[in-house]
């Protein structure tokens, strides 16, 4: 399979979060394989991703099924990010903890159709301080007294930062090539990978021909409003709308419009955000200016697409899209289950374990994200 004795050449075929957390896996676990030849190929790489404009908040949102596997990614990657978080990285990587309040039955929902959200969510077993709001709480939630909600620790990752820090740790390693470049077709690849990894998220559509897979358009803003800490998420009678602290600005959002393509800003869309966000922080009335953004979700009928595909060309593929409005969510979880695909093709060499300078032993012990911080700080 290999060009060579025992090179091994992987070619990742996009460079958005979840390329690039792929690539970081795979370097973590070929460590010992100075005959690993990564290449990633990407038209485009950060800050032009569709990861780059998300609200990098963490929860599984947007997918039809919320399933075993989009709860186990879920669950690894809020792992390695609060990890993160309690090191280092958060300070350059864009990683925080927040509050997190969702709330139901607001005033502005319409209380006709309003359900005693009582029951947990599916994720709630994988997040640290998630409770149900006791009915002191909702009576005396600030102004806007919600019928039902919960409380959580969540992670928001500003992928515009956290992209770069990825980068950078893979640039320090000489066996990765990064080439600026579209695609037209997998062939282009044939003879010089020996295994492709696919992770060309809505693009996948054109490349390998995936019609299940279509936009969820997303349109949010960006605002100046250094006084909220907390996220917030609601249901109200226009949609579904949040309120994500970054470092410097507070994502609002949002809309989730399947099947449109249009990228530019919609000025509805913008005044309805603005409403609906103000529902919950009235004060945000006050905000007249922000980065309108506008992206195209990832979104596949039946969920994510993680696996291997031998083409009829005898290319070995493994797929990794269709993350919808989750792909920051699992990014990590979903890097993992790729890697251990390829190390059946290519079984990483492992032979020089028990010699490898005791350092290098050590940093096989921690996971990769303790390494990209030790890495990206030398
Ligand atoms: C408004 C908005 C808010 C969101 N908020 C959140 C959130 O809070 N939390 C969350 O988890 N998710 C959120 N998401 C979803 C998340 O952004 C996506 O799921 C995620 O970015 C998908 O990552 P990806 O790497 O698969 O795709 P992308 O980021 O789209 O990357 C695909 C890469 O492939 C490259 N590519 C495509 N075709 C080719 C080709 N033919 N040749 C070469 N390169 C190619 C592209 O240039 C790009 O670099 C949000 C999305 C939007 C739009
Ligand atoms: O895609 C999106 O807009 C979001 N994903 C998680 C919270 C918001």
């Amino acid at each position: 399979m290999s060009s060579s004795s025992n090179t091994y050449r992987i070619t990742i075929v996009g460079a958005g979060i979840i390329g690039l957390t792929t690539a970081c896996t795979l370097l973590k676990e070929y460590a010992t394989n100075e005959n690993l030849q990564l290449t990633i190929i990407s038209e485009k790489f950060t800050p032009e991703t569709t990861g780059d404009i998300s609200a990098g908040y963490w929860e599984p949102y947007g997918l039809k099924t919320i399933d075993e596997r989009i709860l186990r990614w879920a669950g690894y990657t809020y792992n390695i990010f609060l990890s993160e978080f309690f090191s280092i990285k958060a300070s350059c990587g864009g990683i925080m903890k927040v509050t997190s309040y969702r709330l139901y039955g607001f005033n502005g929902q319409n209380k006709d159709n309003n359900i005693n959200n009582t029951e947990k969510p599916k994720f709630s077993e994988l997040v640290r301080h998630f409770r149900l709001l006791d009915q002191h709480e909702l009576e005396t939630f600030d102004h806007l007294k919600p019928t039902s909600g919960f409380v959580m620790s969540s992670i928001v990752v500003e992928v515009s930062k956290y992209l770069p820090q990825l980068l950078r740790f893979l640039s320090q390693d000489n066996r990765v090539k990064f080439i600026k470049k579209k695609i037209h077709s997998l062939i282009e690849l044939k003879d010089k990978a020996d295994v492709i990894i696919n992770c060309t998220g809505l693009a996948s559509r054109y490349l390998v021909g995936d019609q299940t897979v279509r936009p969820a358009r997303g349109q949010v803003i960006r605002v100046y409003a250094p006084w909220i800490k907390s996220a917030y998420s609601f249901d109200t009678d226009e949609g579904f709308g949040y309120v994500v602290p970054q470092s410097d600005r507070v994502v609002l959002g949002g809309t989730f419009q399947l099947n449109d393509w249009n990228t530019k800003v919609d000025e509805n869309d913008t005044r309805k955000i603005l409403r609906m966000c103000a529902k919950a922080l009235p004060a945000l009335e006050q905000i007249h200016s922000g980065r309108v953004d506008v992206g195209l979700r990832p979104y596949r009928d039946d969920g994510v697409r993680l696996e291997h595909e031998k083409t009829i060309d005898g290319i070995n593929v493994v797929h990794c899209y269709g993350h919808s409005g989750a792909g920051v969510t699992v990014s990590w979880g979903c890097a993992k289950d790729v890697v251990d695909i390829v190390k059946t093709l290519l079984p990483p060499n492992s032979k020089r374990q028990d010699n490898l300078p005791e350092h290098e032993q050590l940093w096989r012990l921690v996971p990769n994200f303790k390494y990209i911080i030790l890495r990206a700080k030398i």
